[in-house]
């Protein structure tokens, strides 16, 4: 095929959501995945869980680590209040060149980074790069065997502070056993699972929310 899937799904945003409008953009992607082609977004009904925990954290310093192609990264940032930085990491370069365009749709690039590389090398550079003490919020999507090592990692750099949040999908599907055991049984952190489902299918999955305790 002569474009990629997240090429298909940025035309899709072009075509159907409205410039600056956030809400549309998220709207244009759900039905596109819904209705032409499936991609591993987070979705709306963990996406829903996804707002609730944002809302409730009020973060002020936010991490993603997997941008793929913007839809977490839109569905957090537009609840962001102004002063707010979004700070979200992708590997893969193709897939950070679309999500700063569907970023860019949505109105939302002035509130956004997305550093291309790898999140090992980049994580110990954050605090001088940005300016930063701790990330309140942290968004784990991307390789599900990079959860514990980054996470570990955030701890070592002094990036986790007493009720940093930090919000994993696919615990599930396709699973992060060796990070639920983690969260779950460190008394670092206070963990608790959200069930739902893998972005638009019934197949199980779900969210692990994890509060860390401080040092
Ligand atoms: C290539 N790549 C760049 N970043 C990543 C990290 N993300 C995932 O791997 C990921 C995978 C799935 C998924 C895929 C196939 C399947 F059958 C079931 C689930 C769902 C997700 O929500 C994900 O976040 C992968
Ligand atoms: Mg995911």
């Amino acid at each position: 095929t002569r474009t990629t899937r997240p090429q298909r799904l940025l035309q899709a945003v072009s075509i159907n959501a409205v410039r600056g409008d956030p809400d549309s953009v998220i709207k244009a992607i759900d039905h596109f995945c819904k209705h032409t082609e499936w991609a591993m977004n987070v979705g709306d009904e963990k996406g829903a869980i996804l707002d609730l925990v944002v809302m409730e954290t009020c973060p002020s310093t936010v991490l993603e680590l997997g941008t793929y192609c913007g839809y977490s990264t839109v569905r957090i940032t537009r609840l962001l209040p102004p002063a707010t930085k979004l700070i979200t990491v992708e590997m893969n370069p193709e897939y950070a060149h679309v999500a700063r365009q569907v970023i860019q749709h949505a109105g939302l690039q002035d509130k956004v980074c997305v550093l291309e590389g790898e999140s090992a090398d980049l994580i110990p550079k954050m605090a001088n790069m940005f300016g930063i003490q701790a990330f309140d919020f942290v968004f784990l999507d991307h390789w599900k065997d990079h959860y514990l090592p980054d996470i570990r990692l955030l701890e070592d750099c002094g990036l986790l502070a007493q009720g940093s949040v930090v919000l994993a999908d696919n615990v599930v599907c396709p699973g992060a056993p060796d990070y639920l055991n983690y969260v779950r049984y460190n008394l670092k952190y206070s963990s608790r699972f959200y069930q739902a489902h893998l972005e638009y299918t019934r197949v199980l999955d779900g969210l692990e929310r994890s509060e860390y305790q401080g040092d």
